[in-house]
C-alpha cells in the first residue's frame, strides 16, 4: 500500500488512508495556540465499533448495513481482509450526503489467502479465529512494528481449541492459520493481560464455533476492560447469547449471528486531542453526537478532564468542554483506557503540578512502546518523565520549548505531539500522516478547530479573561474512582 498525501497533511478518502511505506517524512509545523477558540468539531466514527461491526457482519446470517463507518487505515484493512476471507463489502450512499455506509454481505469463509494487518491490533487479533473457520490456510502479516506486538496469548488459545497455527516459534506476525472449515470450540484458558483484544477475538467468532466458546482469563488483570464490554454488547445486539456475570470468564453460545443495521458512534478516544486543545488554550469546544451511554473507553475523558480542571458538560446534543485557567496535575489509573494515555501525558506535561499515570504497563505492546516514546518526546519539550514498571510520572515543562517530535508510526503519539505544539511554538511533528491509522482528517480538523478562534468573540474573550485571572491554585475537582488529583 502507499500513501501519497502532501507533507504535513492528511486526507480522508480511501487511497489516502493507506500505509506509510513511502510516506513523506517532511515534518508538520504544529500550529501554536493563537488564543482561545470556540469550536464545534464533528468527529468521525469509532475504530473499535466499526471493526467489531465489520467482523460480526461478515459472520452473520444475512446482509448488514453499517452507517457512518470510520474510514481509516485500520478499518479499511479490516474491510479488505474480510473481503479476502469471502465477504462482500460495498459502499452505498448514507442518509446524509457526507458519508457512505457499508453494506456487508457475508459469504462462506475462504482460505488460500493472505491478509495485511498493517499495525492494527483489531485486525491481527480479531481475525485469526475467523480464519480458523476457513477451509485452507490464511497467512497473516503486517508492518515491521506489527511483528513486535504481542500475539502469543491469541495463538496459544487457538491451538488449545485444536486449530493448526504455524508461526515457526515466533508467537508473533507473520503466522498462518490453517483452517479445516469448522472449529469445535468449547472451554479455553488464556492470559490476556497483554491485550483485551485476545478475549474480544474469541467472543466475536465464538458463536460460529460448533460448541460456542467459554473463555477464561488467567493472569494479571485484563487491560482495556470497556473494550470487552463493548464486544459483549455488540454480540448481544446481534442476538448472540453471552454470559459475563463471573469475573474473568465469558461464555458465548453457538448461534446464528443476526444481520446488523447500526450507526457508528463518534470515536471518543480520538476526541482526546481536540478536548486537550481546549484545555491548553482555555477554549470552548463542542463535540456533537457524544453518546449519553456508551461502552467506549474514551468516555472516561469526561472524568479525566474534569479532574485536570476542565468544565465538562454532556447533553443530548453532545459534549461541551471549557478549558481551565491552568491545567492540574493528576494521579490516574488508566488501565481501562490506556489508549488515552499519550494525549493525557501531553496535557500533564503542560500542567501546574506533576502527574502520575498508572496501570499502563501494557502500552509497551501498543503501536510502539508508548511509555518510552512519551518519555523521550515530552523530554524534548522540557518535561521530565520517569518510566515506572506500570506507568509514568510526569513533571511539567516550565517553559515548553520547540522541538522536532518523533511519532513512531503511532497515531496517538502524533496527536499528543500536536497538543504539545500548541504550547511550544515552532514544534515540528515527524510523519504526521501516521494519524491515518484512525483519523486521516486529523490535521484538517485541527486547523479548522483552531481557525474557529473568535467565531464567537464573546465566549472566546470571556475564556481569555478567565485564564488571565487564574491563580493556578484552584481547588481540585475529581469525579470517578480512577481519578485522584494532586499528582506524583
Ligand atoms: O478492542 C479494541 O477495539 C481495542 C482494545 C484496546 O486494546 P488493548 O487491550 O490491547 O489495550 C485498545 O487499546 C485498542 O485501541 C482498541
Ligand atoms: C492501541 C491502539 O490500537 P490497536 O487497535 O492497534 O491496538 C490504539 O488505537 O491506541
Amino acid at each position: 500500500m502507499s500513501d501519497h498525501r502532501e507533507p504535513g497533511t492528511a486526507a480522508d478518502d480511501d487511497s489516502d488512508a493507506g500505509d506509510s511505506a513511502d510516506r513523506h517524512l517532511d515534518p508538520w509545523p504544529a500550529p501554536p495556540a493563537a488564543g482561545a477558540f470556540d469550536a464545534v468539531v464533528q468527529l468521525p466514527g469509532s475504530k473499535s465499533l466499526t471493526n467489531r461491526f465489520l467482523v460480526l457482519a461478515a459472520l452473520a446470517g444475512d446482509t448488514s448495513r453499517i452507517r457512518r463507518p470510520l474510514r481509516s487505515r485500520d478499518t479499511l484493512l479490516m474491510a479488505d481482509a474480510l473481503r479476502s476471507l469471502g465477504a462482500r463489502i460495498d459502499d452505498i450512499p448514507g442518509d446524509e450526503d457526507d458519508c457512505d455506509d457499508w453494506l456487508v454481505e457475508p459469504g462462506p469463509i475462504r482460505g488460500q489467502t493472505s491478509l495485511d494487518c498493517g499495525l492494527a491490533g483489531t485486525v491481527m487479533r480479531f481475525l485469526p479465529p475467523v480464519a480458523a473457520l476457513a477451509d485452507g490456510p490464511v497467512r497473516f502479516d503486517g508492518d515491521a512494528h506489527a511483528r513486535k506486538r504481542p500475539m502469543r496469548a491469541g495463538l496459544l488459545a487457538l491451538r488449545a481449541l485444536g486449530v493448526d497455527v504455524r508461526d515457526e516459534g515466533r508467537a508473533a506476525l507473520p503466522f498462518t492459520v490453517v483452517g479445516t472449515g469448522a472449529v469445535r470450540g468449547g472451554r479455553v484458558s488464556l492470559d490476556a493481560s497483554s491485550s483485551s483484544q485476545f478475549i474480544s477475538a474469541l467472543l466475536l467468532t465464538g458463536a460460529r464455533f460448533t460448541e460456542g466458546v467459554e473463555v477464561v482469563h488467567v493472569g494479571d488483570p485484563v487491560p482495556s476492560e470497556p473494550h470487552v464490554a463493548m464486544t459483549v454488547e455488540v454480540l448481544r445486539d446481534a442476538g448472540v447469547d453471552v454470559e459475563d456475570h463471573e469475573p474473568d470468564r465469558w461464555r458465548v453460545a453457538p448461534s446464528t449471528i443476526h444481520a446488523l443495521d447500526v450507526q457508528v458512534e463518534p470515536d471518543l478516544s480520538n476526541a482526546a486531542p481536540f478536548l486537550a486543545a481546549a484545555m491548553v488554550t482555555g477554549s470552548r469546544i463542542h463535540l456533537p453526537g457524544w453518546p449519553q451511554y456508551t461502552t467506549q473507553a474514551g468516555d472516561e475523558l469526561r472524568d479525566i478532564l474534569d479532574a485536570m480542571g476542565g468544565d465538562v458538560s454532556l447533553s443530548r446534543e453532545g459534549l461541551t468542554l471549557t478549558g481551565p485557567p491552568t491545567i492540574h496535575g493528576v494521579d490516574l489509573d488508566l488501565h481501562d483506557a490506556g489508549e488515552l494515555a499519550p494525549v493525557v501525558a501531553a496535557l500533564a506535561a503542560l500542567a501546574d503540578s506533576p502527574s502520575r499515570l498508572r496501570g499502563i504497563a501494557h502500552l509497551r505492546g501498543h503501536e510502539t512502546d508508548r511509555l518510552a516514546a512519551l518519555a523521550t518526546e515530552i523530554g524534548k519539550v522540557g518535561g521530565t518523565v520517569e518510566v515506572l514498571p506500570d506507568g509514568l510520572t510526569i513533571r511539567p515543562a516550565r517553559r515548553p520549548s520547540a522541538a522536532r517530535l518523533a511519532t513512531y508510526a503511532d497515531h496517538r503519539m502524533a496527536m499528543a505531539a500536536a497538543v504539545l505544539g500548541l504550547a511550544a511554538p515552532g514544534t515540528l511533528v515527524e510523519d504526521v500522516g501516521t494519524v491515518g491509522k484512525t483519523l486521516p482528517t486529523f490535521t484538517r480538523l485541527w486547523a479548522d478547530m483552531l481557525g474557529q478562534t473568535q467565531r464567537n468573540g464573546e465566549i472566546a474573550q470571556e475564556s481569555v479573561e478567565k485564564r488571565g485571572q487564574g491563580s493556578g491554585q484552584d481547588a481540585p475537582r475529581s469525579r470517578g474512582a480512577s481519578t485522584r488529583n494532586g499528582g506524583a
